[in-house]
This record gives structure tokens, sequence and C-alpha cells, in this order.
């Protein structure tokens, strides 16, 4: 059985491509998704991506990954990162492992967004790459994490 990859997206991401670019850059969440299958698939890897503006869903869809049995998520919280005790306890709760992404460098912005409530319990924290950090999250999931069953 392949390594089974998601990929989550959180509130405001689906405007990637048209929000603020000269902040977030060019490419769309569908180009993202593309690329990401794309360097999953090509690491002998599946991808699932989700796109929720809220932040129940976003809670419901961890839940959901450890019943259909995903071994590694990447995850752009948005600005639910700053925010959110109910998704860093969705992500204690399932217990599988996750890379968390910013398309920008989140430190070098306002310094409400200095702060996630994520990166302690992260694998890894990727920000500043623009898009291309999903890619990298995916490559490294994919290359590196185990299958947990
Ligand atoms: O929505 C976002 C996007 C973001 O996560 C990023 O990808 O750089 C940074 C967050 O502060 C912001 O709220």
């Amino acid at each position: 059985m392949s390594l089974s990859i998601l990929l989550i997206n959180g509130p405001n991401l689906n405007l990637l491509g048209t929000r603020e670019p000269e902040v977030y850059g060019a490419a769309t969440l569908s180009d993202v998704v593309d690329a990401c299958t794309a360097t999953a698939n090509s690491a002998g890897a599946t991808l699932t991506a989700f796109q929720s503006n809220h932040e129940g869903a976003i809670v419901d869809r961890i839940h959901q990954a450890k019943l259909d049995g995903v071994d590694g998520i990447v995850i752009n919280p948005g600005a639910y990162t700053h925010t959110s005790v109910a998704i860093r306890d969705a992500f204690l709760g399932v217990d599988i492992p996750f890379i968390e992404v910013h398309v920008s460098n989140v430190h070098a912005r306002e310094a409400f967004r200095h702060n996630s409530y994520l990166s302690d319990k992260a694998v890894a924290v990727l920000a500043g790459l623009g898009v291309k950090g999903y890619e990298y999250a995916v490559q490294h999931v994919a290359t590196s994490f185990k299958k947990r069953v």
C-alpha cells in the first residue's frame, strides 16, 4: 500500500492567485494541488486535497484522516494558525504527523502572525518559500514519513 498524504488548506486559501498577489503570488490553489499531486505520485504516494474556510470542518477532516488511514498531513491553516486551539487539539487527538506550511514569511509580517498554535507539534514548519513550500513539504512526507499501519 502506498503512503497516503492529506493536504489541508484553511481560510482564504481558495483565493490564492487573486488574493494579495504581492504577498501570496500568482499560483492558484488548483495549481498547488496539481503540483503537490505530481510530487506525491512521482514518489509513489497518493495525495488528497481539502480546503475549507470553516474551523470545525477542518477539525472534522483531521478526525476523518485517522479513520481513512492517512500517514501524513501537510497543512496551511491560514489565519487559524494564530487562533485555533481546536485545530491543535485535533492534531493531538489523532496523532498523525504533520508539516505546517505558510506561503509568506509570517515572521516578517505583523506581530499577531508570529505565534502559531501548531508549530511546536509539527514535524517541520516552512514559511516564506512561496507555494513551492507545499511541494517541498509533500516531498518530505512522501520520502521520509512511514506508513502508520
Ligand atoms: O491566510 C494566511 C496565509 C498564511 O498562512 C500564509 O500562507 O502565508 C499566513 C497567515 O498569517 C494568513 O492568515
